[in-house]
């Protein structure tokens, strides 16, 4: 009967292994305020970023315990629950590869995909797909006399739009979202999961990993990507068909004929050994998912506080009108509005589209901020919204929508809000997609307001600016309605 005893013995061991890890862990930044309870457990974490509202939650624990708050007890890996898997293998991704060089290295490889000065490219596809969004809106949404008006999902609508245009750019086809008014392939639908797995299991990635990332049963449970599908489909025709670009063609010096997946593929070419084809699939579709919901929440946000603040409305309006904007509009036209400049980074600080804290791992040479030494390995994160509120830096009313107070600021403040700015992200891993985004940004927004009276049918929506970002969209729909402006008013 030694049976019992191994297994009590085995338990034993393993108990004091767990006290020693959280010991351990502990002990490293015991110095650090925070709750008790999230020294010792990533599962304090989890229950206020879960069971939120997190931002409020976040913003409660810095007034307690200062500047720097314990959350957990160590724990990295941010990205890692946004895992993509076919065929249940992960395909990899941009974004939660961990290796700096690599990530350094294949940012150079495509960046000229993505540099301010390549962003002309891009327009004629943007175009396109604006002009396909405003047929949409007649066709299905419009609020003419002779109709009621039908209340639409902005969020949902701009998604459709925004599924067609990250296709477009990155595969020269698009599925056909906004003409055809649906969800194509089902894209907005798991991009939803996906990110809703993604908040939920943030905090806990070794369970997540455990749970959904098991070889042994993942393939039961991982949402299928329809994304990741739809590109591993393309790269397969593009690598194998004679007609298109092929990744040995010289003529690549014309950017325009070029799409994102051309491009990762030429830069594949040159550099086997940093982007190996079997990756391709993988850093293709990362770099495009990370644009949809991003975008799609960050358009929908900017027009959702310009409907809610009719002042700004009309400040804009008269912006662009003295602006004398053809249509269709140019980005030229656009580029340097100051008022739309300012309505736009705005409208990211009161509610960047990602509200969690972007985090990083402290290098070996450790570091310190304020009085608070952090050792090499500790897992540091910031959250946009609450940086955003900081009063020092963003004025007492930091809370209040106000685009003015980029355009009243004096240079140091303004350079303040800069460095503060974290709607897209700071350093090394700053958006890969932030020209592209500022592009489309400034091309809807002002044609969707030249084009529509768009009017907010839930103006008293307060909720999706509290929690989480963009996700909320999906649960508190943002609801508009359309009438087409008359000559007179343009
Ligand atoms: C309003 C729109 C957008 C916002 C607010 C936004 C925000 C962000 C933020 C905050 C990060 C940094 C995450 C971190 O530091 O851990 C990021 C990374 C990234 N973004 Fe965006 N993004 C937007 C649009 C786009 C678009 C349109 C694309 C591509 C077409 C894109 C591609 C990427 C990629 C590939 C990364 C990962 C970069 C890396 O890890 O090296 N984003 N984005």
């Amino acid at each position: 009967m030694a049976f019992p005893w191994i297994v009590l013995l085995v338990l034993a061991c393993l108990a004091l292994y767990s006290l020693f890890i959280v010991r351990l862990r502990y002990r490293k930044l015991r110095h650090a305020n925070g709750p008790f309870l999230a020294a010792f457990t990533d599962l304090y974490r989890a229950r206020i970023q879960f069971f939120g509202p997190f931002v409020p939650a976040l913003e409660q624990l810095h007034r307690r315990y200062g500047s720097i708050v314990r959350i957990g007890p160590n724990t990295a890996d941010s990205y890692s629950s946004l895992r993509v898997f076919i065929g249940g293998k992960s395909i990899g991704s941009i974004i939660d590869m961990q290796d700096e060089d690599r990530n350094r290295a294949i940012r150079r490889a495509v960046g000229s995909a993505f540099i301010a000065n390549n962003l002309l490219d891009y327009e004629p596809k943007l175009s396109a797909t604006i002009s396909d969004l405003l047929e949409n809106i007649r066709t299905h949404h419009i609020h003419s006399n002779a109709r009621a008006p039908v209340p639409f999902n902005l969020y949902r609508l701009i998604q459709l739009f925004q599924l067609d245009f990250l296709f477009l750019i990155a595969f020269s086809s698009s599925p056909g979202h906004i003409s055809q008014n649906t969800d194509v392939l089902g894209m907005a639908h798991t991009l939803y999961k996906r990110i809703f797995h993604w908040y939920a299991w943030q905090p806990l990635p070794r369970l997540e990993r455990f749970i959904y990332q098991n070889p042994l049963w993942s393939h039961l449970l991982t949402v299928p990507s329809p994304w990741a599908r739809t590109g591993a489909q393309h790269l397969a025709s593009r690598l194998s068909s004679s007609s298109s670009p092929q990744p040995n063609d010289t003529d690549n010096t014309n950017p325009t004929t070029l799409d994102l997946l051309q491009k990762y593929i030429l830069a594949s070419k040159s550099r086997p050994d940093l982007i190996p084809p079997s990756s391709l699939a993988g850093l293709v579709n990362s770099t495009i998912s990370a644009g949809a919901d991003t975008t799609s929440g960050g358009i929908t946000t900017v027009l959702y506080l310009i409907l809610r603040h009719p002042h700004v409305h009309a400040k804009l309006l008269q912006e662009l009108h003295s602006a004398g904007i053809s249509t269709p509009l140019r980005y030229a036209e656009v580029e340097r509005l100051p008022y739309l400049g300012a309505t736009i980074r705005e409208a990211l600080r009161l509610s960047a589209p990602l509200a969690v804290p972007l985090e990083r791992t402290v290098p070996a040479a450790g570091c310190t901020f304020g009085e608070t030494v952090l050792p090499p390995g500790t897992v540091v994160g910031c959250a946009a919204w609450v940086v955003h509120q900081n009063k020092g830096v963003f004025g007492e009313d930091a809370h209040v929508f106000r685009p003015e107070r980029y355009l009243d600021a004096t240079v140091e403040q303004l350079q303040a809000m800069e460095r503060a700015n974290l709607a897209w992200g700071l350093g090394g891993r700053v958006c890969l997609g932030k020209h592209i985004a500022e592009l489309e940004m400034k091309m809807v927004i002002p044609t969707l307001l030249l084009s529509f009276d768009l009017n907010l049918c839930n103006s008293n929506l307060d909720i999706p600016f509290r929690n989480m970002g963009t996700f909320e969209m999906e649960l508190n729909p943002i609801l508009v309605t359309a009438r087409e402006r008359g000559q007179a008013d343009k």
